[in-house]
């Protein structure tokens, strides 16, 4: 039986179930389970802090783990990152009041206040920076209104909770974070392991892709398929019309309606859109 940590509560939690249940997994239906067994599956899901999920993984007694990249980082373990699930975006910055600093540069000799002091003290050590660095649990943009920092390392979003805090961002992010799938580093191939992986996948590119039909002039096709060259190859297949085919083929969400514009143009006709619900490439 496959054992996976997954976020309980925050930000990632019903995000990580969301995409679990659309890989075809069970979820819990009580927010205070914190086990569920999915025994058709051959897993079995433990609900836990995303900050201690890498611990678990990284020392072998859970197989996989969804967190976060910021906090993988943070926690230091031995776990490392296998596929980026794509949600749970954020970045990790520094900040302070408006003049406090010019560049990070300055940091030299400052105060730093952060829920991640793993990650803040990796980024100074590769910067040859010397900063004292102030551990919080949360809340941290109130540690420079209360002058127990200069300066803040923290995840943000939409900037709002910065702005509001009258903090302006200091420099590039130190890094930019997203939901991941975690696994002991060196751990040895195994079938169960890639079979998860292969489902997340699957549903990754579900969400990105959509499936494209239309109907051509079999004189253009060549113009079309370079339009819709699909994963591997369009499939094409005859029409009872005389001289027209059919196409099929995968194209990004994101770009199928320039794509359906430029098709229509070309020619093509009954262009159809459907969603992907699963797929294994
Ligand atoms: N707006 C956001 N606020 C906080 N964390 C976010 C946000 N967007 C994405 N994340 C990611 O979520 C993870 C933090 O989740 P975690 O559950 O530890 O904190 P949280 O969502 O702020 O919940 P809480 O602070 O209530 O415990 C990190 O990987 C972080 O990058
Ligand atoms: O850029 P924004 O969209 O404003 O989001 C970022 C803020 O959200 C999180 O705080 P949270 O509400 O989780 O409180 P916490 O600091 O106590 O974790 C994070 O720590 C930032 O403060
Ligand atoms: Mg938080």
């Amino acid at each position: 039986m496959l054992r996976i940590a997954v976020p309980n509560k925050g930000t990632l939690a019903e995000s990580a179930a969301q995409m679990l249940r659309e890989a075809g997994y069970r979820q819990r239906t009580d927010s205070r389970d914190l086990v569920c067994r999915d025994d058709p599956n051959g897993v079995e899901f433990f609900y836990l802090r995303p900050r201690d999920i890498a611990t678990y993984v990284g020392s072998g007694d859970l197989d996989l783990g969804i967190t976060g990249r910021d906090l993988l980082v943070d926690a230091g373990s031995s776990a490392e990152e296998i596929l980026d699930l794509d949600f749970g975006a954020a970045t990790f910055r520094f900040a302070a009041r408006p003049e406090t600093l010019s560049s990070v540069a300055e940091l030299d000799g400052r105060r730093v206040a952060t829920a991640y002091p793993g990650v803040v003290h990796r980024y100074l050590a590769e910067h040859d920076l010397k900063a004292e660095v102030i551990r919080l649990d949360g809340a941290v943009e109130n540690a420079v209104r209360l002058g127990v920092a200069d300066v803040i390392a923290d995840v943000v979003s939409t900037g709002a909770t910065l702005r509001q805090a009258g903090l302006v961002v200091v420099g590039d992010p130190l890094l930019r974070s997203s939901a991941v799938l975690v696994r002991r580093a060196g751990a040895p191939a195994n079938a169960q392991v890639d079979q998860f992986d292969r489902r997340l996948h699957g549903v990754l590119v579900a969400r990105r892709y959509v499936m494209l039909a239309y109907d051509v002039r079999a004189d253009l096709l060549e113009r079309a398929s370079a339009l819709t060259p699909g994963i591997e190859s369009p499939t094409i297949s005859p029409l009872h019309r005389e001289g027209w085919v059919a196409v099929q083929a995968m194209v990004r969400r994101d770009e199928v309606h320039r794509i359906m514009d430029e098709l229509y143009d070309l020619g093509a006709r009954a262009i159809l859109v459907t969603n992907i619900h699963a797929c294994r490439l």
